[in-house]
């Protein structure tokens, strides 16, 4: 359905993306996951035809023209470039004169869209004055005016709250389940777990590329799960110069990424111990993607 092959895309000085190979299928929820300029967007707009002057080859819908099929894309770009002067209504009977959806149909689709986006009820609302959460909807409403078979959303949750991100994502699987195929670029490692398959981007580069459950099965090493109220940085220090390989935080939660869990763990009581730091919890525990995703930035990852 798209296919990415050795694509290289530099912007004067700056990499976009290197040498770039990924292949998403038909009926897929897939990921790009990365921190900020990690190639998410340049990836997302160089399959959207929206960047020349790149090297290697893109497919899209069986053909490397892009222009000609650009109709059945949706696309929800990062920043809302609806009109904020506009109700949601106008803006969206306006998206869907643009793509030339007839008059007579526009009335019945509006409807139908702003009903299964929740956002019916706020129709006669000026788009300036929705929620963070509800202008995405907004986002993601006009992009389905003209029914598209691949459905683009770059980051489409930053800065919406939790409930709003469910609810958006919920969105997502109920067109998923109509057969349309879904990228999303996202830096959010709970919503990338909801992607069939990722991609994990470093600087441009692929990392890896595969379920959330296999890329937690190829996590090369243990975690040890540690809840303490310590706030010591000094005894987090003691702990890596032991034989922690690094530590993610979580609140006063701690994963300690670790090689040997048996040997370490006693070594880690401890340390603990001697700094009479209490311990409410510490044992083995399985990774979470963060965990993968901080791995792989941090420690060089599985090229
Ligand atoms: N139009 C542009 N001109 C110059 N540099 C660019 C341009 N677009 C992207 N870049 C650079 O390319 C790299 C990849 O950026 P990109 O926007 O694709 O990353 P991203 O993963 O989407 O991050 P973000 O979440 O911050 O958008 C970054 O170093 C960025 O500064």
């Amino acid at each position: 359905m798209i296919e990415l092959m050795h694509v290289t895309k530099n912007f004067s000085e700056v990499i976009g993306v290197q040498d770039l190979n990924l292949r998403i299928e038909q009926g897929e929820i897939f990921g790009l996951v990365g921190p900020d300029g990690a190639g998410k967007t340049t990836t997302i707009r160089l399959m959207l035809g929206l960047l020349k002057n790149f090297t290697g080859k893109i497919t899209v819908l069986g053909t490397e023209n892009i222009e000609r099929i650009k109709g059945r894309f949706g696309y929800v770009p990062q920043k809302f470039s609806l009109y904020q002067d506009l109700s949601v209504l106008e803006n969206i009977e306006l998206i869907g004169a643009l793509y030339g959806v007839k008059n007579s149909e526009i009335q019945e689709k509006t409807e139908k869209i702003l009903t299964f986006t929740g956002l019916w009820e706020f129709r006669h609302r000026l788009s300036g004055n929705l929620s963070g959460g509800m202008k995405q909807k907004l986002a993601l409403a006009a992009g389905l005016m003209h029914k598209p078979e691949v459905f683009f959303l770059d980051e489409p949750t930053t800065g919406v709250d939790p409930v709003a991100r469910r609810e958006f994502w919920q969105l997502l699987y109920e067109l998923n389940k109509t057969g349309m195929t879904i990228v999303v670029a996202t830096p959010y490692m709970d919503e990338a777990e909801l992607c069939h398959r990722v991609a994990l981007m470093k600087d441009g580069s692929l990392v890896s590329c595969a379920t959330p459950n296999q890329l937690i099965e190829n996590y090369p090493y243990k975690i040890l799960s540690l809840e303490t109220p310590m706030k010591d940085e000094r005894v987090l220090g003691d702990l890596l110069k032991l034989i922690v390989l690094d530590i993610n935080s979580f609140g006063e939660k701690y994963h300690l990424i670790v090689k040997d869990d048996k040997v370490v763990k006693k070594a880690i009581q401890d340390t603990l111990v001697n700094h009479k730091i209490a311990i409410n919890r510490l044992e083995e525990t399985t990774p979470c993607l963060e965990d993968v995703f901080v791995a792989i930035a941090h420690m060089g990852g599985d090229k």
